[in-house]
């Protein structure tokens, strides 16, 4: 089950001219983004600030350490008299230390109000991902957005709006210093901090921002390509799609470099404009400063203070250029969490430990439920009704695509249903907790995970601090225990990165064990013997049954009919649809696609048991 969706911008397929990226985030959220982020660092709010207020302490220090100086070195080549400069020196060793410790205090609070945010944010869109396992999103592209999506919110903080305030400060500081000189130069010099500030960052977001928004999502797309490749190394390969799928990959990486160089270019040539306006500036506000007869070394100081200020003012270019960059990122966080900030809060009642386990009959019932993935496509289920009582054994089979596992997904609460309700003892499954659901529904899934890790390590994934016995009983009952035994390293032996130095059917029979370890009372098997053989299987899923409790319920899922007879009930799904429902004996009597197919699986299996020796 879990098709992969679309990729949003191709996967390693044949060659191809790259797709339009996607974005997944409507222009409109796009002004909402910003304000997302602000939300999100309420709680820092009084560092930022405290970062913001020492950034620009950090940068009016070194403003005033310029001013002074250049008030210093003037005055001193008049020799006057030591003690008249004293001051001076003593200023500009005080500026020259008080800036590396603002400096070095506001990166300190800086990053650590922002360092703790991320983490923050990090983990609330990791948690909203992985709530949505069977959207849209590929693995790479997850990766994508829990890295570098995750990281333009704390470069919107570190290298935008704490700078951006902190260069705005100082401006204003700096016009209100030169207007205590000589108001026609503080009014050059505003005319200069405007044009740096304000006309040149909306210049620098006008001219970078069409080609930064396209940047983001080719990044997502080229984390899509790098897990694609290298997973998928060996299929391709098998299919001789390797160097289509490179070729792909490639135009889209060249394509992002071309983007970024057009970017690097617009921006030299932003920052080439800013160096103009410092150096105009800084004549405006001389000549300025000599039309009113200001005195000379306070000329001297003006124009070298205006340099100074208006290199501060250009950090806005940078800062605005940035957001440019960070904005699709942005959006992307904001569309994601925004999303999910107006779930209402859980019910206390449902946050107990063991408001599963406590006592419930574990009574499932599904009503008329129906699960469409995308609107206006054929529906997975379509108006199933299912009763799951304590104790009892239910297998759902059917033709590939039937709506099997979208029906155990369902029962696990990893797909929501579109419509119809899914209750466990009364009360609707979505109103459990995540962390308590587990408890309760849970087993073998489709495509279920081996970890690199020892077969001790997995299996206790399925109960923790579980005993030898335990391991022994779940192990043998998967048929696999025998194995484990042969291996010099026993329960320590290492299986490999997803299991890889096991064979599909080791694999399988690991994960089943797994999932019968855990024993959840209604415990969910998706094909529990995918990869065996048909008398292997038939004897690993009686084996399978009889270690189940008695009390606990089985939904079983098979595409094989052999081993079923035992079952309470057999559901037949077909598009989606229960199209046949009733004990084995029932259904091989009666006319339909379970007789038809047990007919045929039966003279498969014994053709296959005829040619084995
Ligand atoms: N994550 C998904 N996104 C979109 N469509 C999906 C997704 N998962 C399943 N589907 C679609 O839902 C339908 C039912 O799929 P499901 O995996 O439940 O069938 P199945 O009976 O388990 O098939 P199989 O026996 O081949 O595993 C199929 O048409 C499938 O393409």
């Amino acid at each position: 089950m879990n098709a992969a969706p679309e990729p949003p911008a191709g996967g390693p397929g044949p060659p191809a001219e790259p797709p339009e990226p996607v974005v997944d985030a409507a222009p409109a959220g796009r002004a909402t983004a910003e304000r997302t982020v602000l939300r999100l660092a309420r709680p820092y709010l009084g560092r930022l600030v405290g970062a913001g207020l020492l950034a620009a302490a950090t940068e009016f220090a070194g403003l005033a350490l310029m001013a002074t100086a250049t008030w210093l070195l003037m005055s001193a080549a008049g020799q006057p008299p030591l003690d008249r400069l004293t001051v001076a020196i003593v200023a500009v060793r005080a500026l020259a230390i008080s800036r590396g410790v603002f400096r070095y205090t506001e990166r300190l609070a800086g990053h650590d109000a922002v360092l703790c945010m991320i983490t923050d944010v990090r983990a609330r869109v990791f948690a909203t991902l992985a709530a949505r396992r069977t959207a849209a999103h590929r693995s790479g592209d997850v990766l994508s957005r829990l890295v570098s999506d995750v990281e333009a919110v704390q470069d919107l903080l570190l290298r935008v709006l704490v700078p951006g305030s902190a260069a705005a400060l100082v401006g204003v500081l700096a016009v209100a210093g030169a207007a205590l000189i000589s108001l026609p130069a503080a009014g050059a010099l505003a005319a200069g901090l405007l044009i740096a500030g304000v006309a040149l960052p909306a210049l620098a977001t006008a001219v970078t921002g069409r080609n930064a928004a396209e940047v983001a999502p080719l990044r997502g797309a080229l984390a899509t390509d790098a897990v694609d490749l290298t997973h998928g190394a060996a299929d391709l390969a098998a299919f001789g799609a390797t160097d289509a799928a490179l070729r792909a990959a490639e135009q889209r990486a060249g394509r992002l470099a071309r983007l970024e160089r057009r970017l690097a270019a617009t921006g030299f040539a932003v920052d080439a404009a800013g160096v103009l306006v410092a150096g105009l500036t800084a004549a405006g506000v001389v000549l300025a400063a000599l039309a009113a007869d200001v005195p000379g070394v306070l000329v001297g100081v003006l124009a070298v203070g205006t340099l100074a200020a208006v290199e501060v003012a250009l950090a806005l270019v940078s800062a605005a250029r940035q957001w440019t960059q960070l904005r699709p990122g942005l959006a992307r966080v904001a569309a994601l969490l925004d999303a999910d900030l107006p779930t209402p809060p859980r019910a206390a009642a449902d946050l107990t430990v063991g408001a599963v386990d406590g006592g419930g009959a574990h009574e499932l019932r599904f009503a008329e439920v129906t699960v469409r993935y995308r609107a206006g496509a054929a529906p997975a289920l379509d108006r199933v009704s299912l009763d799951l009582p304590a104790g009892r054994r239910i297998a759902v089979v059917g033709p590939s695509g039937a709506g099997k596992s979208t029906l155990a997904a369902v029962l696990t609460g990893a797909v929501q249903p579109t419509s119809g309700r899914v209750t466990l003892d009364g009360r609707d499954l979505s109103a459990y907790a995540e962390e308590e659901l587990p408890r309760a529904v849970g087993g073998l899934l489709a495509e279920a995970y081996v970890f690199h890790a020892t077969v001790r390590e997995n299996l206790l994934l399925g109960r923790a601090g579980a005993s030898e016995e335990e391991l022994i009983a779940a192990t043998a009952a998967a048929g696999l225990l025998e194995w484990v035994h042969a291996q010099p390293a026993g329960w320590d032996t290492l299986v490999g990165e997803e299991g890889g130095q096991l064979s599909g059917g080791q694999r399988q029979r690991l994960a089943l064990a797994r999932a019968l370890l855990a024993a959840p009372p209604v415990l969910v098997l998706d094909e529990p013997t995918e990869g065996l053989d048909p008398t292997a299987a038939d004897a690993v899923l009686a084996s399978a049954l009889a270690a189940t409790p008695a009390g606990h319920s089985v939904l079983l899922i098979s595409h094989r009919l052999s081993g079923l007879a035992g079952l309470d009930e057999i559901v037949v799904l077909d598009g989606g649809r229960v199209v046949q429902r009733g004990r084995h004996a029932e259904l091989v009597t009666a006319p339909g696609w379970y007789r038809d197919q047990w007919l045929l699986q039966a003279a498969a299996e014994r053709g296959y048991l005829a040619l084995t020796p």
